[in-house]
C-alpha cells in the first residue's frame, strides 16, 4: 500500500500545523527527530514549511484557514499536524475549521491507526503480552457520522430540536472496505474484523454490511469476520490475540482507536495516518491524541505518538527502512526506561526526543559501519 521512494535524492515539502495545546510541543519534537534522521541517513531530504494555523490564528482572523489554505497544502508532499482545540472556542468549531477542513477536501479518506504495544512499555491489562496485541484499526475518515448532515431549530425554544444524520455512499463505503481488505491482505494474518451497528441502526449500518460482503467477495484469501460495535469493546479487552486488521466507521472508529491506544499503554503512543490513497493529495500524519489542555505547557506531553506518525509519513512516502529505524530508535529508548508520566516515567518531552535523537545516530552509524 506504501508508495516506492522516487530515484534520485528526494527532495520532499513537509507541511508543519503544530496548532494548538500540545501539538507545537510534539511537533517540535516530531521534527528534531525526523531533522536528525534525514541529516543521518544522507538519502533524501526534508523541508518543512509551518503555518500558524490553529485557534490563535482563529482568534485573530475569525477563521482557522485563509482561503489558499489548500492549495498551499497540495504543492507539499506531506502533512505534519499536532492537535486543535482550545478551551475556549467550542470544540466543533475548532475541529470542523480546522482538521475536517483539511481531511475532508483533501480526500484523505482512510484513516489507518496501528496498535501495537511497544518494548519496554507495558499494557494494563495483565495477560496481554506483547504478542497479543498487534492491530491497524481502519477508520472512515470522509462521511458517516461526520457527514455535517443536521440542523438545529427553534433553539432556547421549549421545542427546540436537532438532528445529526449520518451518511453512507457506495463510494464511500466500498472504498474504505477495498482500503481495509487489502490491509488485511498485506498483514501476516490475513485477517479483518468488520465492525458494524447493524442491529439498531438499520439503515446505513445495515447497508456497510451489504457493501462489505459484496467486497469480501474480492477478496476470498483474507478471513473475515463482523462485529457488533459494543461487543468489539470487550473482544478488544478479554480476546486482544483474536484481532487483526478492523475497518469501522468515523464515530466507532474513532472511539476504539482511543480504547486501544489505552489498551497498548498510552493515547499518548498512538499513530494516525489520514491518507489519500490514490496520492493525488497529500496525506496528513498526526498523533491520535487531542490538545490536551491539562498538560499544555509543562513539558511532558509524550511525543511517541508524534514518532510513531513521522515513520509512518516516512513509509507512505516510499521510505519504509528509514520509518522502521526510526521505530526501532524510538523502541531502544522506551525499552531503557525513558519515558514520560503517561508510561509511568519522570522524563520530559525533550529527554524523550533527545535521547531517541541520539539513538537516531547510534544506529545509523553501526548500519553505515
Ligand atoms: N486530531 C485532533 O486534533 C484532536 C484529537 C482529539 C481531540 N481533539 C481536541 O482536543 C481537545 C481536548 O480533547 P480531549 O481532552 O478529549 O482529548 P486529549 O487527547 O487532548 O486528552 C485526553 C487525555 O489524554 C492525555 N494526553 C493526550 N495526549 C497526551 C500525550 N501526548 N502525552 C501525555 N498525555 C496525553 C491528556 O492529558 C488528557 O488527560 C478538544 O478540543 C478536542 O476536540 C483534537
Ligand atoms: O476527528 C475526531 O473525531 C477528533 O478530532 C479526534 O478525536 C480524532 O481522533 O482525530
Ligand atoms: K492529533
Ligand atoms: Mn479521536
Amino acid at each position: 500500500m506504501e508508495r516506492k521512494a522516487p530515484p534520485g535524492r528526494p527532495s520532499y515539502k513537509i507541511a508543519s500545523i503544530p496548532a494548538d495545546g500540545i501539538g507545537p510541543e510534539v511537533v517540535s519534537a516530531g521534527i528534531q527527530v525526523l531533522t536528525t534522521l534525514a541529516q543521518a541517513l544522507d538519502e533524501f531530504d526534508l523541508n518543512f514549511e509551518h503555518f500558524d494555523w490553529g485557534s490563535a490564528y482563529y482568534r485573530e482572523h475569525g477563521r482557522y484557514l485563509p482561503d489558499d489554505a489548500l492549495e498551499r497544502l497540495k504543492g507539499c508532499n506531506a502533512i505534519l499536524f499536532g492537535a486543535v482545540g482550545a478551551p475556549d472556542i467550542p470544540d466543533h468549531i475548532s475541529l470542523w475549521g480546522l482538521r475536517l477542513a483539511i481531511c475532508q477536501p483533501l480526500q484523505q479518506y482512510a484513516n489507518v491507526r496501528p496498535t501495537r504495544i511497544l518494548r519496554g512499555i507495558s499494557s494494563p491489562l495483565s495477560n496481554c503480552s506483547r504478542k497479543d496485541l498487534d492491530w491497524v484499526i481502519v477508520r472512515e475518515n470522509s462521511e458517516g457520522e461526520y457527514a455535517g448532515h443536521g440542523g438545529t431549530s427553534h433553539l432556547n425554544e421549549a421545542w427546540s430540536v436537532a438532528t445529526e444524520v449520518s451518511i453512507f455512499t457506495r463510494h464511500g463505503v466500498e472504498r474504505i472496505m477495498r482500503f481495509a481488505f487489502e490491509m488485511a491482505r498485506s498483514r501476516p494474518r490475513k485477517k479483518l474484523t468488520i465492525v458494524t451497528k447493524s442491529n439498531a441502526q438499520r439503515n446505513g449500518m445495515v447497508f456497510w454490511d451489504l457493501c462489505a460482503v459484496k467486497i469480501a467477495a474480492e477478496y476470498p484469501d483474507v478471513h473475515w469476520d463482523k462485529m457488533l460495535v459494543d461487543a468489539m469493546t470487550t473482544r478488544m479487552v478479554l480476546h486482544p490475540e483474536t484481532i487483526d486488521t478492523v475497518v469501522a466507521t468515523n464515530l466507532h472508529a474513532d472511539i476504539l482507536s482511543d480504547l486501544a491506544a489505552a489498551l497498548a499503554g498510552s493515547i499518548g503512543i498512538a499513530p494516525t495516518s489520514n491518507l489519500d490513497p490514490t496520492g493525488a493529495n497529500p496525506s496528513m500524519f498526526e498523533p491520535i491524541h487531542g490538545s490536551a489542555f491539562d498538560i499544555t505547557g509543562k513539558g511532558i506531553a509524550n511525543p511517541v505518538g508524534t514518532f510513531w506518525s513521522s515513520a509512518e509519513m516516512l513509509a507512505w512516502l516510499g521510505h519504509r527502512e528509514a520509518a522502521n529505524l526510526l521505530m526501532e530508535s524510538v523502541e531502544n529508548v522506551t525499552e531503557t526506561g525513558i519515558k514520560t508520566l503517561d508510561l509511568g516515567g519522570n522524563n520530559k518531552t525533550v529527554e524523550v526526543t533527545e535521547r531517541v535523537c541520539q539513538e537516531i545516530e547510534r544506529l545509523v552509524k553501526e548500519k553505515k559501519g
